[in-house]
């Protein structure tokens, strides 16, 4: 095999990265996160899996997709925690909702890659109004390898990047699952509550052809 001759083996074994899947709610973010990191034990890599700890909505330890895969996680306050519990012996972090970490969490990972961790985030990359989330633009933007993933609108469709909240709460983090937020392509989400209507439409359109139940 050929191998660079000023590098030490170790240091070829080794080589870290930072991957990062980003896209709105219903993407299938965890999902992803959750094939990666079981192809990564099959392989007997060693692996763990972080989250934040506010993040209790399935379960107050596992990561859950929404249609209910799971993987076994440890929650922590802080970025900081992972480091000190995935330092040394792991070959994979995988840590999901990422967004809802603050800024620190970017080095963190750095750290993990250059010590020679292969780092996967999963996060909204956007919150409810659009905006970038948290840590996740500078996630994006010093990752090795992004994956954007897409939901289907619920309105009409489309692929949707948009992750549209349905109360008015203005705080920008606000748990929930399709009770609190729809998946929505751009028009949609531009649209705002008058997309509700096509919704409505397009299910009596079902019904009406025995699609679905009324
Ligand atoms: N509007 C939607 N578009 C796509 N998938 C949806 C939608 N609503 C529910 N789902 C379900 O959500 C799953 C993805 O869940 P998950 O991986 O937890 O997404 P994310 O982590 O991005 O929120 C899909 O496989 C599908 O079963
Ligand atoms: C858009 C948006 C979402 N949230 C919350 C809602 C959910 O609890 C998570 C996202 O979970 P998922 O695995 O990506 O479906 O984030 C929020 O707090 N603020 C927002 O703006
Ligand atoms: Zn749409």
């Amino acid at each position: 095999m050929f191998t660079e001759p000023h590098r030490p083996i170790d240091f070829l074994r080794r080589r870290g990265w930072l991957e990062v899947v980003c896209g709105s709610m219903f993407s299938g973010k965890t999902e992803e996160l959750i094939r990666r990191l079981t192809r990564a034990r099959i392989a007997r890599q060693r692996v763990e899996i972080f989250k934040p700890a506010l993040d209790t909505r399935y379960h107050d330890q596992n990561v859950v997709s929404h249609n209910q895969n799971s993987i076994r996680s440890t929650p922590v306050q802080s970025p900081s925690e992972i480091l000190l519990l995935a330092g040394g012996a792991t070959d994979v972090v995988g840590i999901d909702e990422a967004q809802f970490f603050d800024e620190s969490l970017v080095d963190v990972c750095r750290q993990l890659a250059d010590a020679g961790t292969r780092v996967i985030v999963a996060g909204l990359d956007m919150d409810y109004l659009g905006r970038p989330f948290g840590p996740m633009p500078a996630l994006l933007a010093t990752a090795e390898f992004v994956t954007k993933v897409h939901a289907v609108c619920v309105c009409c469709g489309e692929l949707a990047a948009y992750s549209y909240r349905l109360s008015a709460s203005e705080s920008q983090v606000l748990l929930g699952e399709t009770d609190a937020y729809e998946a929505r392509c751009r028009p949609c989400f531009l649209a705002g509550p008058a997309a509700r209507p096509a919704i409505e439409a397009a299910r009596a359109a079902w019904a009406a052809l025995g699609l679905v139940r009324r």
